[in-house]
């Protein structure tokens, strides 16, 4: 056999995983659907919205959201060496400890808060130095030393204002309070995985690295996986593997079990698909985060715009007091931040704006992802569930009234903020309809294809293997149990090292 592994998906996990296996004497391919990032909109952080809809986005959309005004809401991810990692704002957040307890008590055992801080510490190259929470010499930038927009600054300053206490490392353990961002930055661009880990061996004997080679299915005998079949310049090839392992997001991981007959066996009857493998959790257990805008334009001067990053300030807290940990997480902008599909029609206002979005991160509700027929032509149906608890819509309203608050506030009296949206002719006590209707992602699915031991479990928590299969194994967003309690991608990082420490005990 030619290959140790064969790995699909150059993303946030899959780069890591990819540099391990290589640092570790094994021959592999990696086979990423997507192109080299030459797009010129990918390095500079401002620029991340011109990447939506473009060539390196899957260009997702969910199907009609009850909950959102019946708004079928757009989900960009990564088609593109670096994956998700190479269109999202790079905001570095590891969780809360909390997350961590609750993955080993969901029946993940060796996932708490200790055992992934030293993977953390490994792969991050802190600017803060290393310390008992941070790694100082790993592969990744994280930066907090870079210069700040002083808008963002008064952001900073209100949300105190208003009782939201500083937290001067909201990845230390807590999350809660105010905080300014740490990114992955080099040299003021963006600075992911791909550049990290696998770029600067791209060349290396042992490595076979296909890019626009989309994997259609698992090649399966008797239970065993044995490679993929995928198309690449215009064919359908094979590459067989000793293993397999599945790196290609929460989305298409479980879209590629499912198109190779491995899922809950009645649905896949249903969409016309010969169950090989009965597995009820493909694809449930779908879980995001959302966001709703609050938008200002200023009256006394303009919103410059910052030498780095569009989003420098976030803030966690509780929606109401009682709760174990936030469960809302508004980030700040130093643009406007505009709804897409707005179901009141187009979103417009002026380009001299900030905005501060209100953020839910503990959410209640549940989607799935699903078939809409056997072939490769037939759409996934990407079902978010989004605000189908009122639980989830009262913690969103809570964390827009708040966002609303802080504009109002002395730190921002300077600038003459006018709020534009929600807009003075909707009342606190009138938000809802307005969060239904504006709500979008905040980008971080997860969960689909979860580890633990319970019926819809789909993966392994020691060994990353696949329930009931041989052969293959998943490391990204998609194992995880619970989604965390902030953005997705440090974990999803921390994941591919943990992989390849079981693989290859880095
Ligand atoms: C616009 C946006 C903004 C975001 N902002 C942040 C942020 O600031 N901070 C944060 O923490 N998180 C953010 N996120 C979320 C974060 O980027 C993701 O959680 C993380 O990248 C997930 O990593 P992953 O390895 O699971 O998947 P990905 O990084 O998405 O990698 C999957 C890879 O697999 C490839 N692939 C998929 N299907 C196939 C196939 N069939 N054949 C071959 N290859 C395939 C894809 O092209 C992709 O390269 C954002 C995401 C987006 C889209």
């Amino acid at each position: 056999m030619e290959f140790d592994y064969v790995l699909i998906g150059a993303g946030s996990a899959g780069n890591v995983i990819a540099r391990r296996l290589l640092d570790a004497g094994k021959r592999i391919a990696v086979l990423e659907a997507g192109d080299y990032d030459i797009n010129p909109n990918i390095p500079p952080l401002y620029n991340l919205g011109m990447l939506w809809h473009s060539e390196q986005d899957w260009d997702y959309y969910t199907t009609e959201q009850a909950g959102c005004a019946g708004r079928r809401i757009h989900l960009p991810r990564g088609k593109v060496m670096g994956g998700s990692h190479a269109l999202n704002a790079t905001i570095w957040v590891r969780g809360d400890r909390w997350d961590y307890t609750n993955w080993e008590k969901s029946g993940c055992p060796g996932w708490g808060w200790d055992d992934v801080l030293p993977f953390y510490k490994t792969i991050e190259n802190f600017d803060g130095g290393s310390s008992k929470t941070h790694g100082g010499s790993g592969l990744l930038d994280v930066v907090q030393d870079f210069a700040r927009n002083p808008i963002q600054e008064d952001m900073l300053a209100g949300a105190q204002e208003i009782g939201i206490a500083f937290n001067e490392d909201y990845n230390s353990g807590s999350v809660e309070g105010v905080s300014r961002m740490q990114l992955n930055v080099r040299d003021g661009k963006r600075f992911n995985t791909w550049h990290a880990y696998l770029k600067p061996v791209a060349e290396h004997p042992n490595l076979t690295l296909l890019t626009g080679a989309h994997v259609r299915r698992l090649l399966i005998a008797d239970g065993h996986v044995t490679g993929v079949e995928f198309d690449h310049k215009g064919s359908r090839q094979m590459i067989q593997a000793g293993e397999t392992i599945l790196s290609a997001g929460a989305i298409n991981t479980p879209e590629i079990l499912l198109r190779s007959g491995i899922g809950p066996a009645a649905e896949l009857r249903d969409a016309g698909i010969q169950a090989v493998h009965d597995l009820p959790g493909v694809g449930k257990n779908l879980q995001d985060h959302l966001l709703s805008p609050v938008i200002f334009t200023t009256k006394a001067k303009p919103v410059p715009m910052g030498d780095v990053a569009p989003a420098e300030v976030h803030f966690f807290a509780k929606s109401h007091p009682d709760l174990p940990v936030a469960d809302t997480q508004p980030i700040f902008f130093s643009v406007p931040m505009y709804s897409q599909d707005y179901a009141q029609g187009e979103m417009t206002g002026p380009d001299n704006a900030f905005s501060m979005l209100g953020g839910l991160v503990r959410p209640q509700s549940r989607g799935e992802i699903t078939l809409s027929g056997p072939g490769e032509q037939n759409p996934l149906l990407i079902d978010l569930g989004a605000l189908s608890e009122q639980a989830d819509v009262d913690a969103l309203v809570a964390s827009v009234r708040q966002c609303r608050e802080i504009g109002r506030t002395q730190a921002l009296a300077g600038w003459e903020p006018e709020e534009i949206y929600p807009g003075p002719g909707i009342s606190d006590d009138e938000l809802e309809q307005y969060v239904r209707e504006s709500v979008v992602t905040y980008h971080h699915q997860v969960g689909t294809c979860k580890m633990g031991v319970d019926a819809l479990s789909v993966v392994d928590p020691g060994t990353f293997r696949v329930h009931g299969l041989s052969g293959v194994r998943i490391a990204d967003a998609s194992i995880m149990p619970l989604i965390p309690t902030g953005n997705t991608n440090a974990p999803s990082v921390m994941i591919g090292e943990r992989l390849a420490h079981v693989l290859v005990g880095s």
